[in-house]
């Protein structure tokens, strides 16, 4: 059985339903302080609670047996981590060596753990390859750096394997439309101008018209949330059958795009025009972040199966069928 972590969010919800498919069993362990709970998978065994609660994690690992852990939950937005450092240090830092230490009393050795582009902080070429120096600018990126170094030091010392995969621009939805983004506030860039062309707002917001990208705003690299779970999984495979050997990989398509590159292909899938805004910069934004995503398609296998028109489809037919998104 595997033990996941946040499996009610965004990411979670999709890796799980993936999981429960190939025949894994799960269990997902999730507060539902962001969560929701029709996200998860029936199939799932449902464990209400924090992972820093370590009297109900000895509970699951004495009670479960747990064979690796995926660890999604955690605080994750970059604006917010630079305005409350602190929620990111003791979500990200604390509770994350709380789990991981529960995990090794009950000799539970594989951990999945949900990394970020943000750990890079501003890169020095155009594409990022995971042995780029690390000198994240927000406290979120900071915060999943010192998880890294915290799984590199255990790995040598502690017996724990463990592979870390630092996500770009996770975005779009389950093809059934079943599951998809749904956080509150949305601060995602394709939710908002998604709804925006739903019309549940006056406008989007664009942080910052004058970086140095080839039309001002800021460039990323999106990822379909379905590449990134099948990438989970083949992590989760690797450390299975290799046993001894962690590491840490980018997710990522190789591809960067603007705002009004995003803007432009959300107004063209869905046939809607967008009210735009230049509102100043957003702090703690690198102008580019675009993965090389070689490490992973040649040692795991991953082949990325969607293109951002996919990307973007999905998530409005997620939108279009849940306007209000799961029900509260
Ligand atoms: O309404 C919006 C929302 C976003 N943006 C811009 O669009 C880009 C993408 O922003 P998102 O908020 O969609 O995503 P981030 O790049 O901030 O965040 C993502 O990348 C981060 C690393 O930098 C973390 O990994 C984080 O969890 C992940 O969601 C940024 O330049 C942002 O400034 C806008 O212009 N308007």
């Amino acid at each position: 059985m595997i033990l996941v972590t946040g499996g009610a969010g965004y990411i979670g919800s999709h890796v799980t339903r993936d999981m429960l498919v190939k025949g894994y069993k799960v269990a997902v362990l999730d507060n539902l302080s962001t969560g929701h709970l029709e996200a998860v998978d029936k199939r799932a065994i449902f464990i209400f609670g924090d992972i820093g609660d370590e009297r109900l994690l000895e509970q699951v690992f004495k009670r479960f047996p747990i064979r690796a852990v995926m660890h999604f939950s955690s605080s994750c937005l970059v604006g917010e981590s630079v305005r409350n450092p602190m929620k990111y240090y003791q979500n990200n830092v604390e509770k994350t060596i709380r789990l991981i230490n529960k995990m090794l009393a009950h000799q539970i050795t594989r951990l999945i753990f949900s990394s970020t582009c943000a750990t890079y902080g501003i890169p020095t070429g155009t594409v990022l390859t995971e042995d780029h120096g690390l000198h994240p600018i927000n406290p979120y990126g900071r915060s999943k750096l010192m998880i890294e170094t915290i799984l590199k030091d255990l790995s040598e010392s502690n017996g724990l394997h463990y592979v870390s995969l630092r996500y770009f621009n996770v975005a779009g939805a389950h093809p059934s439309a079943e599951i998809g983004e749904d956080h509150f506030p949305e601060t995602h860039l394709i939710p908002n101008v998604l709804q925006h062309l739903q019309g549940k707002t006056k406008e989007v917001s664009i942080f910052g018209g004058d970086y140095h990208t080839p039309d001002g705003t800021c460039v990323r690299d999106y990822i379909h949330v379905c590449d990134l779970s099948d990438a989970h999984i083949l992590a989760l495979e690797y450390l299975v059958q290799s046993n001894l050997v962690s590491d840490i990989f980018n997710l990522g398509n190789e591809r960067g795009y603007s705002v009004l590159d995003i803007i432009k292909s959300c107004e063209a899938i869905t046939n809607r025009q967008a009210r735009v805004k230049v509102l100043p910069k957003r702090f703690g934004d690198p102008p580019l972040l675009v993965a090389s995503s070689e490490k992973i398609r040649n040692v795991l296998g991953w082949i990325p199966k969607h293109n951002l028109e996919q990307i973007i489809r999905t998530a409005w037919n997620w939108h279009e069928k849940h306007p209000e998104g799961f029900p509260k």
